[in-house]
């Protein structure tokens, strides 16, 4: 039994975290962002065995550690009721810790691919919720697992796992440009951080749902970082080099990570401006289906 499947990376702009609830379905973000073509693609083989184990691969990009993916093993192994030994191999099209949602996609890519190859026969829903309680159990994320899991530029309105948080979908054709320059611990950001930054997010979500306008989306991410305090000098210096070429852009949440939001025509002025800096570039379109079994 084998299966395979892809999560979109996910970009988040902005946001207000919500983590009172005790259940955690019912944590998570509002806020906004977007899916991207780049994600993680997860292939499971599954063979019978005397004992449960597993085996975890990564190609492309590298994490320190998998205890997202462990996570989701666990919660597999606890519905299944016979031994099964999983080989399991993540391929990552997007660096780990710069707030391209690698956590939320490893998650979600194989609690698709587990569910297939298991034949578990959990809902989309259910699956969904799997991947977003490991993101909650790791504190690697919040939101990411529900946009990830719709696809597309979203407003999301309400925290939660799939089947309980809701979100908004912009219209964009716009292709995403991103530079990366070092990775920044979300777990680190959500046990330290969180409790001084909860106040604009959610005016912002109110705001954007009004205008529904990616150049304000891009305004309102920069304000946000801002209030965060995130923005080192390098990404300072792209800012402004970016917006005296006309281009707004904005800060992924949480990664010393700047993008920009701009129609095909400007795609070419735009990786010229940014090559001259030392950070790793992508290019990529917006994801609109969401996490899938390929
Ligand atoms: N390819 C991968 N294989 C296994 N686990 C991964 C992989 N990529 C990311 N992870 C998990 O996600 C964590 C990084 O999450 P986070 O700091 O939120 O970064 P990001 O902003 O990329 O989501 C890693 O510590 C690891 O647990
Ligand atoms: C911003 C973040 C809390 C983390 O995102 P990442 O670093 O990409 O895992 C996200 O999950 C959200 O709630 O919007």
């Amino acid at each position: 039994m084998q299966a395979v499947a892809f999560a979109p990376g996910h970009i988040t702009g902005f946001f207000k975290a919500e983590v009172e609830p005790k259940e955690p379905e019912q944590k998570g973000s509002i806020g906004a962002g977007f899916c991207i073509k780049e994600g993680v693609t997860t292939k499971v083989k599954v063979t019978s065995s005397d004992k449960p184990g597993f085996k975890i691969t990564v190609t492309g990009y590298k994490s320190d550690n998998t205890q997202v993916s462990e996570f989701v093993v666990k919660e597999f192994f606890k519905i299944v009721n016979q031994n099964y030994f999983l080989d399991i191999e993540h391929n990552t099209t997007i660096p780990v810790g710069y707030g391209l949602g690698s956590s939320g996609a490893v998650a979600l890519s194989l609690a698709f691919a587990l569910n297939k190859a298991l034949g578990t026969n959990l809902s989309r829903t259910r699956i969904g919720q799997v991947a977003h309680n490991a993101e909650i159990h790791c504190k690697t994320g919040l939101g990411t697992v529900l946009s990830s899991y719709h696809g597309g530029f979203e407003i999301r309105t309400k925290q939660g796992a799939p089947g309980i948080g809701s979100l908004q979908k912009i219209h964009t054709d716009y292709t995403a440009i991103v530079i990366c320059f070092s990775p920044i611990s979300t777990k680190q950001f959500i046990k330290t951080e969180l409790s001084k930054i909860n106040g604009l997010g959610g005016k912002m979500v109110t705001k954007l749902l009004k205008s529904r306008d990616q150049m304000e989306f891009l305004d309102m991410s920069l304000e946000f970082a801002k209030y965060v305090h995130v923005i080192t000098r390098q990404m300072q210096l792209v800012i402004d080099d970016l917006s005296q070429n006309g281009f707004k852009s904005g800060v992924a949440m949480f990664g010393e990570t700047v993008f920009t939001l701009v129609p095909k025509t400007k795609e070419f002025e735009v990786m010229q401006i940014l090559k001259k800096y030392d950070g790793v570039i992508i290019k990529t379109e917006i994801d609109k289906s969401g996490a899938r079994v390929s």
